[in-house]
């Protein structure tokens, strides 16, 4: 253990007397979840393979007309298994071993659509802006390795897939994406949906790898509702999480990589909001971790050179559209969240509190549109 802490919500129950923690809770993080009895199989697989598992239940109301729609997501958040110098293949080998485990424990925990951390096959090495051996990583979305296995444990855990990986894209001219492919639960590549929005900031040198997605706002439509990824830095638009929600999107996932110093305090805000705000779910995953680089590498900012990108902090989550969501996973160790969901839960917020019916977007389609214009001023009234 790093000596970093082990996650906000031990603190909170460590520190806030028992009849007041409900209320802390509520006010929080909105209508508790149940809690989701996960089976004894899994609960062992877990001690064993050393991650932590939890289980949540975010309800919604019983209708007359519609069946419950319930759904189980698994959100995985892993380190790296190897150090960063050992050979390409083996660091991925080790994290495909790594993750087999894990899918494993949510099968038996009845997932039916699991979603990995960023480029989970490699260490996040895009700090250091060195090529060679990190862009060795960069695999085909449809014919990958990294895909074939994928589509292996989809077909026989029956578990729609969601692997964000560095794609390198062989139809035109071999350049690198950053790409979450999702893979139906019958194991064919439903398709693919890339990172619209890359960071220029801090040691988040991504822009010297890939530019920004050309796929737009995709929804997939899985036997186990409407899906849409929203990559990493993507989660600081608003604009990226309403356009899958206008296609239809009833879960968001946000598979991120992202460090303590810069973002932690906007962590637990902005996919909690964006589910809030579209009347979806979204499941938020960060890696976990601090990977360290054999070459030192500057940030730019006056500072010494470094080996690392600081601690990824884990903490993944889901967040309901009535705002409540589950607590977090550790901040320092592997895990797998397990949360049940009823999708009913969308259009019924939706009738409650109706951003979509209120949102006026005539209105901001003509004043973005004027905005994004080179003559555009500002409408500023002045005396
Ligand atoms: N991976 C990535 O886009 N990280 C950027 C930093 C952040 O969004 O917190």
């Amino acid at each position: 253990m790093s000596g970093e802490l082990e996650s906000l919500e031990q603190v909170l129950q460590g520190h806030i007397p028992g009849q007041e923690i409900k209320e802390v809770w509520r006010i929080l993080y909105g209508k508790e979840p149940g809690i989701l009895d996960l089976p004894d199989v899994a609960v062992n697989a877990a001690s064993q393979g050393q991650f932590e598992l939890k289980g949540f239940i975010l309800e919604a109301a019983t209708e007359q007309l519609r069946r419950p729609r319930i759904v189980r997501v698994g959100l995985i958040q892993n380190k790296i298994q190897t150090a960063t110098t050992e050979p390409v293949v083996e660091q991925i080998y080790a994290l495909h071993k790594r993750i087999a485990t894990m899918v494993e424990a949510a099968s038996t925990c009845g997932v039916n659509i699991v979603c990995f951390q960023e480029a989970w096959t490699m260490p996040f090495a895009f700090c250091t802006r060195e090529k060679l051996p990190w862009t060795e990583f960069a695999e085909s979305a449809e014919n990958g390795i990294t895909t074939k296995f994928c589509q292996e444990l989809a077909r026989k855990y029956n578990m729609v897939i969601i692997s964000p990986i560095l794609e390198r894209d062989e139809s035109h001219g071999d350049v690198l994406w950053n790409t979450a492919v999702v893979i139906s639960n019958t194991g064919a590549v439903l398709g693919k949906s890339r990172k619209n929005h890359i960071p220029r900031i801090g040691d988040f040198n991504e822009s010297s790898y890939y530019m920004e997605g050309n796929t737009g706002h995709k929804v997939f439509q899985t036997a186990f509702g409407k899906i849409a990824v929203n990559i990493c830095y993507g989660r600081h638009h608003p604009l990226n999480w309403f356009m899958y929600s206008m296609n239809g999107a009833e879960i968001i996932f946000n598979p991120s990589a992202t460090v303590g110093e810069l973002s932690e305090s906007l962590w637990p805000i902005e996919a909690r909001n964006a589910a809030i705000a579209n009347h979806c779910f979204t499941c938020a995953i960060n890696r976990v971790g601090t990977e360290h680089f054999e070459n030192e590498f500057t940030s730019g900012d006056g500072k010494k050179a470094h080996h690392d990108f600081g601690h990824f902090y884990g903490s993944s989550y889901v967040s309901a559209p009535d705002g409540s969501r589950t607590p977090g996973l550790s901040r320092v160790n592997d895990g797998l969240l397990v949360v049940e969901l009823d999708l009913n839960l969308c259009r019924q917020t939706s009738d409650k509190w109706n951003f979509k019916m209120t949102g006026r977007y005539e209105m901001y389609a003509e004043e973005l549109a004027r905005v994004t214009k080179a003559d555009f001023q500002p409408d500023i009234v002045r005396e």
